[in-house]
């Protein structure tokens, strides 16, 4: 290959991937499910889960696109023009990790960052996308740096906090007695035995937005888990709410800080489903809004990706 050498950094920004289509929908769980094609009942599941929430576009598409681009002007405001230059690597759609990667090795690219949309480390979700990236790294020569996790960047906790404020706003007189939860995506039992930082970050981020917001009144709790057959995390928001529920809870604010876009975790398991539940039993359920392209995530993303880089150095 003939390429040129490069002297920009590379920015691989890693997110979960979205079908860009309903007709999608089966390729994309296939991939998920490691090549093993959901049955036609999951893949109908599935399927009427995304017909509820999309509009057209899949939300979490556009706002990758978005979080890019924003990353992109974020890092040449900090480091100037040039400095940097971002390339999308999916998990489970394209364009995936790998083309990423390659992309970059075309434009010349020797050096690069690698960062995921999503705030806590664990070994299942961002040590795989990880992986991935290092390893179609190597193969190109390309010499790569990876942001572990951010979870307790100042400007993250601090925006989170606004939104947990703005979202207690909403429930006027009840504010004091509304109950924040903090969730996140389940992920199976086993990695409790693996020692996996992913449970205690998700605190650490929860108890710091807590402690900046001025709210007393917090859980945590889990959301989205599979059907496995084996244990995964709990308890489930559905557990949790329903419990409130019998103490008497009647307004709850649901901050889902493992997560930052509004997606079908999001627009579907919360909005949708925990919000009925919740509704049935005569409570009310807010959200807070979801980061996007928030300029305060952005400069948190950009301060780790210099952040790795002046560790390597
Ligand atoms: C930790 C974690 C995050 C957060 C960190 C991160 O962002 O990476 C996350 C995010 C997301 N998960 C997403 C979608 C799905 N995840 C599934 C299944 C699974 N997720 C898992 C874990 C996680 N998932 C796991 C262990 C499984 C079981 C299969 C496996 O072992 O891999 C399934 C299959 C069907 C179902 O179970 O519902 C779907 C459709 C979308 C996109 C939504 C959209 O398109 O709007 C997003 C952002
Ligand atoms: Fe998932």
């Amino acid at each position: 290959m003939s390429t040129k050498e490069s002297n920009a950094i590379g920015v691989l920004v890693m997110s979960y991937g979205t079908p860009e289509s309903l007709e999608g929908v089966e390729a994309y769980y296939t991939h998920i499910r490691r090549g093993n094609p959901p049955s036609a009942e999951q893949l109908a599941d599935l399927t009427a889960r995304y017909r509820a929430i999309v509009g057209g576009v899949f939300p979490l598409r556009e706002n990758t696109d978005r979080q890019v681009s924003a990353l992109q002007r974020t890092l040449d405001e900090l480091a100037g023009e040039g400095a940097f230059v971002c390339y999308q690597g999916l998990k489970h759609a394209s364009p995936f990790i790998e083309d990423g990667v390659a992309a970059m090795a075309a434009n010349g690219i020797k050096k690069a960052v690698a960062i995921v949309l999503t705030p806590q480390y664990s070994v299942m979700s961002v040590g795989g996308y990880m992986k991935r990236a290092e390893e179609e790294a190597a193969k190109h020569g390309i010499k790569m740096q990876t942001v572990r996790e951010y979870h307790l960047h100042p400007q993250l906790i601090d925006e989170l906090s606004s939104r947990v404020q703005e979202g207690l706003d909403r429930f006027g007189g009840s504010r004091e007695d509304t109950m924040v939860l903090f969730s996140a995506h389940s992920l199976p039992a086993r990695i409790v035995e693996m020692k996996d930082p992913y449970p205690e970050q998700l605190l650490e981020t929860s108890r710091a937005v807590a402690e900046e917001a001025g709210v007393r009144k917090w859980e945590f709790t889990w959301q989205s888990a599979g059907q496995t057959g084996q244990p995964w995390l709990g308890p489930d928001i559905l557990e949790t709410l329903d419990r409130l529920n019998g103490e008497g809870v009647k307004s709850v604010l649901v901050a889902p800080v493992g997560f930052v876009s509004d997606h079908l975790e999001v627009l579907y398991d919360l909005d949708i489903e925990a919000r009925k539940f919740a509704e049935e039993r005569g409570m009310r359920l807010e959200r807070i809004r979801m980061l996007n392209d928030d300029a305060q995530y952005m400069t948190a993303l950009a301060e780790s990706v210099l952040a790795a880089l002046k560790e390597s150095e």
